[in-house]
């Protein structure tokens, strides 16, 4: 029997709907939510994504704009238009889109945005306050993740997660949040020798590892989830993720395709937390 594929275009389309609504009770009152998206340079992967963010903040209502910046701006020139969106009434949320050119130094840049419009959830405030599980913005990748999670009725409190992967963005808060919802988990790493043996062990398997196919049918325990962050581009240049589908399909109980699965919640979540910082802007007027 195949795997269950737990479709995030179904899932974040959901999650759309109810955003749009909420979007359109602020634009009763007045207010339409704003995402600023500052893209540094001319990154060919970069730009698509940015279209995707752009395309998808207007099908909701939401106001979008892009800061696109030549790939030789100075590390001063890109906080001063951060300190200037920071300082906007009309933008409610602001993504700079990673990674940065070399000359330019991404922590302080993300330690520039200001909290409240942190809508990645990337700064070291946010961060920590997802670390001490206070509200805060969650990082959209893991935070789409735990909602394909929910949504697909998967049950996380006394699971064993298995993460493959611990960058800031993806691997870190993504055990984080699941050890919130009472799993066990598990990091693994580029270092873990006899990655099997581990990744055998997990219900609940996140592969964030950034390399094409990456984990094969030897890894996978018989019934697992199988959540697949990845993004990459497999020898023919088509988009494909960090696990071999075909290989894990009727191993693994559910599944997440590439594309179509993470992807597109990364980006609704996005669209969540913006809208969020817009109510949020409106609650503290009404406390003032
Ligand atoms: N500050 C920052 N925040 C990010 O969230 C961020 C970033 N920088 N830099 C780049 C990565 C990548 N990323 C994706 C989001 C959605 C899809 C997505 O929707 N993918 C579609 C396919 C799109 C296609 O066909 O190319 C899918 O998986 O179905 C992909 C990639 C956000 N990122």
């Amino acid at each position: 029997m195949s795997s269950a594929i737990i479709n995030g275009k179904e899932i974040g389309q959901e999650i759309r709907n109810s955003v749009a609504e909420r979007v359109a009770r602020l634009k009763e009152q007045g207010l339409t939510p704003g995402l600023a998206v500052v893209l540094v340079g001319d990154n060919q992967a970069s730009a698509t994504y940015v279209r995707n963010k752009q395309k998808s903040c207007e099908a909701i209502g939401m106001f979008s704009e892009l800061v696109k910046l030549p790939g030789e701006t100075t590390q001063e020139e890109l906080l001063a238009q951060i300190v200037l969106l920071n300082g906007r009434e009309d933008i409610h949320g602001i993504l700079v889109q990673l990674p940065l050119p070399k000359h330019i130094d991404e922590d302080t840049v993300i330690a520039t945005i200001a909290v409240e419009k942190d809508v990645d959830g990337f700064s070291p405030v946010s961060v920590g306050k997802m670390m001490l599980g206070q509200e805060t913005f969650l990082p959209c990748t893991p935070f789409g993740v735990m909602k394909l999670l929910e949504y697909s009725g998967i049950e996380i409190a006394g699971k064993h997660a298995v993460i493959v992967g611990r960058s800031h963005i993806v691997g870190k808060p993504m055990g984080q949040l699941l050890l919130q919802k009472d799993a066990t988990v598990t990091y693994t790493h580029s270092k873990t020798p006899d990655l099997p043996s581990f990744t055998k062990q997990a219900d609940i398997l996140i592969a964030a590892v950034g390399r094409a196919n990456f984990i094969t049918k030897e890894h996978v325990k018989e019934g697992a989830v199988v959540i697949d962050v990845g993004i990459n581009r497999d020898e023919n240049n088509k988009l494909c993720g960090d696990v071999n589908f075909l290989d894990v399909d009727g191993i693994a109980s559910h599944i997440t395709p590439v594309p179509g699965g993470v992807g597109p919640m990364t980006i609704t979540m996005l669209l969540f937390n913006t809208v969020q910082a817009a109510e949020n802007t409106l609650a503290n007027k009404v406390r003032q």
